[in-house]
């Protein structure tokens, strides 16, 4: 198993917003996650991710069979975890094209290399784009688009994408999907991958150009149904939330 989260609880600011999650995810899985506004999905990827102020006060992660509940952040992207932020910050006095060099492990005082280039250039970003502040400015489109450059840069073994299609135009929803699925191996066969991923979507529109495996929906810190994606979305919007998990086919 990949990513294989036990019992695990957490804090905010003193408050218990998860509150016994259980998941699994396999190499090669993509995952989705559902559930209401404020349920928890944001605090379980930055708990994975070990921001600080995600305390937790139960259970464990395992990734790659180690267990990082008291690993650092930079330790577990190290390990091969990553992020695409719902909003991510803006870093003054860092370019675009310096972090791109960083993650993808250059050399500062070296040109951006061919690779990343190519890519920057597949998402629709000129070089005068690249010397900019990072997310200083952009548009909510170019965030979006800057996050997953980013993680092509790092190709981690295991991305958690935040709402990567909330706010992104049709064209550009097409355009981050498919470089999701670079990042998710989803040009290789199924048994053959070995990338997985966590995507958080609200209206489920991304499933219609990356193909997810399992669909989670939390529910007040725990999650309370786990099955087949396109059935559970399609169950939420007849039904709601509550009325897709108490839904018999669900497997609790
Ligand atoms: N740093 C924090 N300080 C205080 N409360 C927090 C913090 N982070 C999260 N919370 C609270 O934890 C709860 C869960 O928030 P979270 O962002 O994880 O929900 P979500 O499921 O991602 O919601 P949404 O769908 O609206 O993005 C909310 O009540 C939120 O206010």
């Amino acid at each position: 198993m990949l990513l294989e989260i036990e019992n695990l609880a957490v804090e905010v600011a003193g408050k218990r917003v998860l509150k016994d999650i259980n998941l699994s995810i396999d190499e090669g899985e993509t995952h989705v996650l559902l559930g209401p506004n404020g349920a928890g999905k944001s605090t379980l990827f930055l708990t994975i991710l070990g921001f600080p102020q995600y305390n937790v006060v139960n259970g464990s992660i395992k990734f790659k069979g180690e267990d990082i509940t008291n690993l650092t952040t930079a330790e577990r992207v190290q390990l091969g975890i990553g992020v695409s932020f719902q909003s991510p910050p803006s870093i003054r006095g860092v370019s675009v094209r310096d972090l791109l060099k960083i993650e993808s492990h250059q050399e500062i005082n070296e040109p951006l290399n061919a690779r990343m280039l190519e890519l920057a250039q597949k998402l629709k970003f000129n070089d005068e784009f690249l010397d900019r502040d990072v997310n200083f400015g952009f548009s909510g489109g170019e965030i979006k688009r800057s996050e997953i450059l980013q993680l092509l840069a790092q190709m981690p073994d295991f991305t958690m994408f935040d709402e990567p299609d909330s706010g992104v135009d049709i064209e550009n929803v097409e355009l981050i999907a498919g470089e999701i699925g670079t990042l998710l191996d989803k040009d290789i066969k199924h048994d053959s991958r070995k990338r997985s991923g966590l995507l958080i979507t609200h209206l489920g529109y991304i499933l219609n150009f990356v193909s997810a495996d399992k669909a989670h929906v939390l529910m007040d810190g725990k999650i309370a149904c786990s099955g087949n994606p396109a059935e559970i979305i399609e169950d939420i919007r007849k039904e709601g939330f509550n009325g897709c998990v108490e839904c018999a086919q669900c497997i609790k």
